[in-house]
């Protein structure tokens, strides 16, 4: 991993960047990676909001980079974009078939659909009827993809993906765990004469080389998250050195990191996107911190910074408890951050 620093920006002290900081705790829709409230750090800061919201169960040297894509964004300098909008996929949680017509409904005139699948606790049967019924409801020129998560073996996945392939999946993200697996379910599928293509993301964005999975060949695409990766410009070092096309993707965030991903995927040239962005999720949010919320229109999304709203800030507000634990967390992250540069 490009080991994080705070040498390329104008890094705020730390009393500066608490003193900017909010904790905010906004519910989501419906339960999403197990998470029924997200919680996030936003910025007040100089080039406009930033955010930091690794997920809770993260360690402080997997965050610290999240802290590093905050500073970048709140502090440092966006590149040039080259478009203005960006295409986004709906992203369908791993919600009852009967469910999926409603989840749709919240991404107007999005013609790709992420679906959830290998949900702990499901079966093939519940991916099978969801996706079908994303497929059912957006009509055969749509685009519909899977994301397992890496749920799924070697095996299972194999099994899963000859069935899925009758709904013409556009691909399959990370449907194993390791790049081993990814490659050797590659082969498998080539071998059985099944045309899929697989996604890498959290073999990007949580590996220690997150080079490793292009350079194994493991993956026909990547999906890229600015703030695991520590920010836009580290993200497209990776992009370029992977030279395989990409889905610039959220981590469930408030429109203040979507409009960081905003900002990545707009610096991409064309022919480098592989199509529409997993940036539509504030739509699965209750609620957001900001003026305009970046919610899909039209199946797309303007790429600008968001600007905040003082009384969401308020009406989200974490118990002091949790903002205690995000301060120290900010804290933590911060000195290794210092440490690394
Ligand atoms: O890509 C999307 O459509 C939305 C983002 C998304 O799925 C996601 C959000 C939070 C954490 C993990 C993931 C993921 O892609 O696995
Ligand atoms: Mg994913």
């Amino acid at each position: 991993m490009v080991s994080p620093s705070l040498r390329n920006t104008d890094t705020p002290p730390l009393a500066e960047l608490l003193g900017t900081a909010r904790v905010v705790s906004i519910p989501t829709r419906t339960r999403f990676r197990g998470i029924t409230e997200r919680e996030a750090v936003i910025f007040a800061a100089p080039a406009g909001a930033s955010e930091f919201s690794p997920f809770v169960e993260y360690g402080d040297t997997e965050s610290a980079r999240w802290l590093a894509a905050a500073i970048e964004f709140g502090w440092g300098e966006v590149p040039p974009g080259l478009r203005d909008t960006i295409a986004v996929n709906a992203t369908v949680p791993a919600v009852s078939a009967a469910e999926v017509p409603g989840v749709l409904a919240r991404f107007p005139g999005c013609r790709t659909a992420k679906v959830k699948v290998a949900e702990r606790g499901q079966t093939l049967a519940d991916d099978i009827a969801r996706v079908r019924a994303t497929r059912e409801a957006l009509g055969d020129d749509a685009f519909v993809r899977v994301d397992a998560n890496g749920g799924w073996s070697v095996t299972e996945a194999f099994a899963a993906l000859s069935e899925l392939a009758t709904f013409d999946l556009d691909y399959a993200e990370q449907p194993c765990a390791t790049v081993p697996e990814l490659a050797e379910l590659r082969t498998l599928l080539a071998r059985a004469g099944i045309r899929m293509r697989i996604a890498a993301d959290e073999s990007v964005r949580k590996s220690e080389d997150p080079l490793a999975v292009a350079r194994a060949g493991a993956a026909d695409l990547l999906v890229v998250k600015a703030q695991p990766l520590g920010g836009i410009a580290p993200a497209l070092r990776i992009i370029t050195e992977a030279q395989l096309p990409v889905i610039v993707s959220s981590a469930l965030d408030t429109s203040v990191g979507i409009s960081m991903g905003l900002h990545l995927a707009a610096a991409l040239p064309d022919g480098m996107l592989a199509g529409a962005c997993g940036l539509g999720t504030v739509a699965l949010l209750t609620g957001d911190v900001v003026d305009r919320p970046l919610v899909p229109e039209g199946g797309e999304l303007p790429v600008r910074r968001a600007t905040l709203d003082a009384a969401a800030l308020d009406r989200f507000r974490a118990s002091p408890g949790r903002e205690a634990w995000w301060r120290e967390r900010i804290e933590r992250c911060y000195v290794e951050l210092a440490a690394g540069s």
